[in-house]
């Protein structure tokens, strides 16, 4: 198959200290040649006078020769680490627009091909993404185990038992009529099977938790109308950023407000106040508080008086009891977590605190085998629930049970990229940057 060469500004915007231009393609050789003079050692970064296509000089910089396979995309590659003017970058960009076949890269275009070309699974191309745009220490930590394999060697262990399963019950289909088989071949593999089904039931339990490091962990602040909930908001995020008033019903609808608590990327979520009779938009803003409630990983419940309503929908175990105003209506410590002030600030710090110490427990990425995607939730449940139908199928349903376990397989296989992924790929790869 015939490929462009392509080409793309890899490091951040210019003007910078260093810009990195990146090629991969048949092309990259000819563009090293025709631009640094001669063809380097691989891997080796040489100083050169870097020049266009007439011999006139565009700048020095340093020239990487990364020779297929062995190389990111797998194809030919190179690298111009320039000086990152506007006008170097510009024109070494033109220059290599002139080649032949050569275009820029789209973006994500470099991954894509070096997942095309066997580089690395799906899993890893999502964790690359995902490093690269990590703002906080939990999701480095965990994008970087991700982009190493470690999704990959979970999904690829459970996809080898899982076949390893089917061949087994298949082998004991085709010697059934020979009389010297001795008892079921296939009779020690329903052990392994019971605990891989185990193993993902746990995994699956732990989706949330690698989606509020990936995604953010979303707070909730639910209560009455002038429980004092934007109040809170504006007090953790140190501004205004949502109106606050003595009229009930002030806020309508749900605000969101990203903050780093303790190096954790936390959504605050301000909401519509909760009553009963409420007018038609003060009604939505209602239902859509009780969505966000239900939706969030923390709901921090307010009451001024001290009686909290029941939240239909929400974990009970995923709600704090707020009392606020403590100014006003003193703190007895009875029937809620903690009481604040936003006034008088009083009680903040023990909130935060407490918010800190929960974070740091609930996003701790000691296990670095979280789901954390959509998709990876989505097919390791299909996954299960065809082991599960192979588990507990007749023993005597041979073929039944050894479909659902290939079934179950192909899954796994989706997730790492082993089959039916051509739709997805647009949507995972366009999540990186051009250059990446
Ligand atoms: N004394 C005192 N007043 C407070 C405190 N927190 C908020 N208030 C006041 O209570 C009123 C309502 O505060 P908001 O933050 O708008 O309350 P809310 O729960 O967002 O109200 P709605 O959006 O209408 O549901 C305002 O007049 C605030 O100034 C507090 O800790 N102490
Ligand atoms: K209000
Ligand atoms: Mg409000």
């Amino acid at each position: 198959m015939h490929m462009d060469t392509i080409y793309a500004l890899s490091s951040g915007n210019t003007p910078s200290g260093v810009a990195v231009i990146r090629v991969s393609g048949g092309g990259s050789r000819d563009i090293v040649e025709l631009h640094a003079g001669d063809l380097p050692a691989p891997r080796s970064a040489i100083l050169r006078l870097i020049r266009d296509r007439n011999g006139n000089p565009i700048d020095r910089g340093i020239v990487l020769w990364f020779p297929g396979p062995g190389s990111f995309t797998g194809e030919d590659c190179a690298e111009f680490h320039l000086h990152g003017g506007r006008a170097v970058v510009d024109r070494m960009l033109e220059e290599l627009g002139a080649h032949p076949d050569s275009r820029m890269a789209e973006a994500g275009e470099f991954s894509r091909r070096a997942f095309v070309n066997g580089k690395f699974d799906l899993t890893e191309a999502e964790g690359l993404a995902d490093l690269i745009a990590s703002e906080t220490e939990a999701q480095r930590v965990l994008a970087l185990a991700q982009a190493s394999g470690a999704l990959h060697d979970l999904y690829k262990g459970w996809r080898a038992r899982l076949l390893h399963g089917q061949a087994m019950i298949a082998a004991e289909i085709d010697f059934a009529d020979e009389e010297d088989v001795p008892g079921s071949v296939s009779a020690e593999i329903w052990d392994d099977m019971a605990s891989l089904a185990e193993e993902m039931h746990i995994h699956l339990g732990e989706a949330r938790r690698g989606s509020a490091i990936r995604e953010g962990f979303r707070i909730a602040i639910v209560g009455p109308p002038n429980a004092g909930k934007s109040s809170l908001l504006n007090a953790l995020a140190g501004s205004d950023v949502t109106i606050v008033s003595d009229e009930p019903g002030t806020t309508r609808d749900a605000i969101e407000v990203r903050l780093s608590i303790a190096g954790h990327l936390v959504l605050v979520i301000d909401t519509a106040g909760i009553r009963e009779g409420a007018e038609k938009i003060e009604a939505e803003g209602i239902r859509r508080a009780f969505v966000r409630a239900a939706d969030a990983d923390l709901v921090l419940h307010l009451s001024e008086t001290g009686s909290w309503s029941v939240l239909g929908g929400v974990d009970e175990d995923r709600i704090w009891r707020v009392r606020s105003k403590r100014d006003v209506s003193g703190s007895c410590n009875v029937g809620h977590e903690v009481a604040v002030s936003t006034k008088t600030s009083d009680g903040l710090q023990g909130l935060l605190a407490m918010l800190e110490e929960h974070l740091a427990a609930v996003l701790s990425v000691d296990a670095i085998t979280l789901p954390t995607r959509q998709r990876h939730f989505d097919n390791v449940k299909r996954s299960l629930e065809d082991l599960k139908t192979a588990l507990e199928n007749d023993a005597d349903a041979l073929e039944i049970r050894a479909e659902a376990l290939r079934v179950s397989a192909d899954y796994l296989g989706r997730i790492i990229g082993h089959s039916g992924v051509e739709d997805i790929l647009g949507i995972i790869f366009s999540e990186f940057c051009v250059g990446k």
